[in-house]
């Protein structure tokens, strides 16, 4: 049996994880201010705190080297309200074992418990008073999300931040990987020094090495004064090669001796000279078929990917699709820094939208939604078109949005051994599929006939008895 502290201002949530961690065999002791907490604290030996950052007087954060004092190495679990990458860093940063994002499932609350106990905690990079502090970061800087895979991003943006490894960012174009980059400078060492991205595949490839490397002067025509390289200029930040797929092979080669050997050699000079930067590369090509077909370096891919991060495409996570345009109305109104709020037929509209050029078409339409509404509320046909990258009809461009989608739930089905080998009727791939997609096009054919189930049957093209079938398996009726 161990002993776990809840600190939380909201009642029921106390009681209902208190409930469950105590059926789970724990003894459970619970507080609504940090202050209550750390009374207890002081009185009984611990072994987790699970510890709200929103409290009235301390914040959980605030408390948190205080706790430490009376818990020692005891796991702290921190919960916070909806995924904010500073208070992840923070939290993280100040030694939390974990955080749970509300609301949770108890399940999964219980579970990273359960963990913190087995494992237990020994504070890491705790003690580094620079990270403790929190960045300051411009609005139009901060990365925004509430969706799982954006609190998964933030976490692995909090664990990599304190390193000084290189990262290997991956994803579509706009996803919203250079404010990736940007974060982890930020809340890292290097923060308050250069952050430098380097677009490569808009040099020429002739100037990519004298730009990032320099040059001395005379070592080719033009070449009138010796010049310092990016990496020199940067010294003491973080450089970012963005677009790294898009470099030439001979380049890659001495890319690689830069990150290894941390030197740099100008053009024209043989010797190497010491630099000091942090490597963070971006790219949205997939470097292994690059790999595959001889145009990347299989030893500068492995050196990049210490640290992969993936960022997921926007149509993967419409969850954050009404928390950044509501983010991004706010900063578009004249009125920068009010809050304001999204009509529900406008969120209907974006979270339906395929959003093949990501966050970044995402900003663009919320953008040029405010002006066109002229100050009044964001309606629906304020946005413009949805943008289809390959040039076709935005009918095309929602089926290719749909074969994507579909695409990938298939790839995860079959992660399922059910799905493999089916063992009855029900479970086959193909009924799991068909109970995904027919519900919603029954609902929606039959709301738009009045709920006429003839001319729905109709419309569909299938027979009324079908219809009525279906509606029956799924409990539409
Ligand atoms: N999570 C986010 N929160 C807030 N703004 C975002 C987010 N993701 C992307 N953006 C915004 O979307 C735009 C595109 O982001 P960014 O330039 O980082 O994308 P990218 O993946 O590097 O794109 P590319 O591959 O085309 O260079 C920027 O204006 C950025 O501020």
């Amino acid at each position: 049996m161990s002993r776990v502290l809840i600190v939380d201002d909201e009642a029921s949530i106390c009681w209902a994880f208190g409930e469950y961690l105590g059926d789970l065999g724990h003894e459970v002791a619970v507080a609504a201010t940090a202050e209550e907490g750390l009374d207890l604290a002081r009185r009984q030996p611990l072994d987790a705190v699970v510890l709200d950052v929103r409290l009235p007087g301390i914040d959980g954060i605030s408390a948190m080297g205080a706790f430490r004092e009376h818990v020692g190495a005891a796991p702290i679990i921190v919960i916070t309200a909806f995924g904010n990458l500073d208070t992840v860093i923070r939290a993280m940063d100040a030694g939390a074992f974990d955080y749970l994002v509300k609301p949770f499932d108890l399940d999964q609350a219980a579970a990273v418990v359960q963990r913190a106990l087995e494992i237990g905690w020994t504070i890491a990079g705790a003690s580094d008073p620079a990270l403790g502090r929190e960045p300051e970061e411009r609005p139009s800087n901060r990365l925004i999300g509430s969706s799982a895979a954006m609190q998964a991003l933030f976490k692995q943006i909090a664990l990599v931040a304190a390193t000084d490894v290189p990262v290997l960012i991956t994803g579509e174009s706009g996803t919203g990987k250079e404010l990736v980059a940007r974060a982890i400078h930020e809340h890292g060492r290097r923060r308050g020094r250069t952050f430098l991205p380097v677009c490569l595949a808009a040099l020429s490839p002739g100037l990519i090495e004298g730009e990032l490397f320099g040059h001395l002067r005379g070592s080719f025509t033009g070449a009138n004064q010796d010049r310092k390289g990016l990496l020199e200029l940067a010294a003491g930040g973080t450089v970012l090669l963005d677009e790294i797929g898009d470099v030439p092979l001979g380049m890659q080669v001495k890319l690689l001796r830069a990150i290894e050997h941390r030197e740099a050699t100008p053009v024209g000079d043989a010797r190497p000279r010491p630099i000091d930067v942090r490597f963070l590369a971006a790219t949205n090509r997939p470097l292994t078929e690059l790999m595959a077909a001889g145009q990347f370096r299989e030893d500068l891919f492995f050196r990049l990917s210490v640290f992969p991060i993936h960022v997921p495409p926007l149509r993967e996570r419409l969850d954050d699709v009404p928390v950044l345009a509501k983010h991004f109305l706010t900063m578009a109104s004249p009125r920068q820094g009010q809050e304001v709020s999204l009509r529900d037929d406008l969120i209907d509209e974006l979270t339906r939208r395929p959003w093949l050029g990501n966050v970044r078409e995402l900003r663009n339409a919320i953008e040029r939604a405010a002006i066109v509404a002229r100050g009044g509320p964001v309606l629906p046909e304020h946005l413009p078109p949805s943008i289809d990258l390959h040039g076709r009809g935005a009918e095309s461009s929602n089926a290719r949005g749909l074969e994507e989608v579909i695409a990938r739930w298939t790839e995860n089905a079959l992660k399922e051994p059910e799905a493999v080998e089916p063992s009855n009727e029900e479970s086959t791939l193909y009924d799991q599929f068909l109970a995904q997609v027919e519900p919603p096009m029954l609902r929606t054919v039959l709301r738009r006939q009045g709920g006429n189930k003839a001319l729905a049957a109709q419309r569909i093209g299938i027979h009324r008895s079908t219809l009525r079938q279906k509606l029956r398996k799924y409990g539409l009726e």
